[in-house]
């Protein structure tokens, strides 16, 4: 079936629509309106059902959606129907904690290995999974089919070794970095910033704040 381009705001508002469907399978439920779905998640029933549209609705007028086959279509459009093997480069505090969370592994991403500059974490075990030394990582990402890697490296050093997993053929990048990767355009680079998070957050409890003392 040929796709429409679809825009990356409701892609990323896909994933939350997964994890309320997820709990609401979990919960014996298994149709849901439009106008229940959101209630329980907050949106408007007409941004949910635009959003659903882009995929051709999945549900019926007056009927609701199948929540199981919401979930199901859902999951595959965002490929968690496939496995991704994964990789992550540093595996200091961050490294550590992203490869410590075995709950990736229930949505398909397989971390396959991890990799670092210090010698002294060579061979070191996270979850059964031994850091290996970069100089390895060329055949490793060869031989292990390896499609996402995790950057959990100083910023300076981000952009150097970045530029050497896309050589040694790493399609995808997961960028915690704090810096942009300028990359080949077919090399797809996410960017995760806690911090830009915890602005928002500061944003909206100081606004809740102000608010409040005014009362
Ligand atoms: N995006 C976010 O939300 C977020 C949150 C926390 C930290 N960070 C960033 O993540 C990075 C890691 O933070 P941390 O607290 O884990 O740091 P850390 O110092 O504990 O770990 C960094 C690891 O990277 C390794 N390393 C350094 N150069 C390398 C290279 N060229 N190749 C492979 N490994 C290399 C180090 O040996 C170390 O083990 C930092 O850049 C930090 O700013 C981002």
């Amino acid at each position: 079936m040929e796709r429409k381009e679809i825009s990356q705001a409701v892609i990323g508002r896909l994933p939350r629509y997964y994890r309320y469907l997820g709990e609401l399978m979990e919960g014996g439920v298994e149709r849901i309106s439009s106008n229940d779905l959101s209630k329980r998640m907050r949106v408007t029933a007409s941004q949910i059902r635009q959003d659903l549209n882009n995929f051709g609705g999945f549900g019926q007028q007056g009927y609701g959606y199948n929540v199981k086959y919401l979930y199901t279509e859902i999951g595959k459009i965002l490929g968690l129907d496939k496995n991704h093997n994964i990789i992550i480069i540093g595996v200091g505090n961050l490294g550590q904690a992203l490869a410590n969370y075995a709950a990736f592994e229930s949505r398909g991403f397989i971390l396959k290995g991890l990799f670092d500059v210090n010698p002294r974490l060579e061979g070191v075990a996270v979850r059964g999974v031994p850091i290996r030394m970069m100089d390895e990582l060329k055949d490793f990402v060869i031989n292990n089919d390896i499609e996402i890697a995790a950057l959990t490296i100083p910023k300076s050093k981000a952009i150097e070794v970045a530029a050497m997993l896309v050589e040694n053929g790493v399609k995808a990048i997961w960028n915690f970095a704090h810096t942009d990767l300028s990359l080949p355009e077919d090399v797809i680079v996410e960017n995760v910033h806690l911090s830009e998070s915890l602005m928002k957050l500061s944003y909206n409890v100081t606004r809740y704040r102000e608010e409040h003392e005014e009362e």
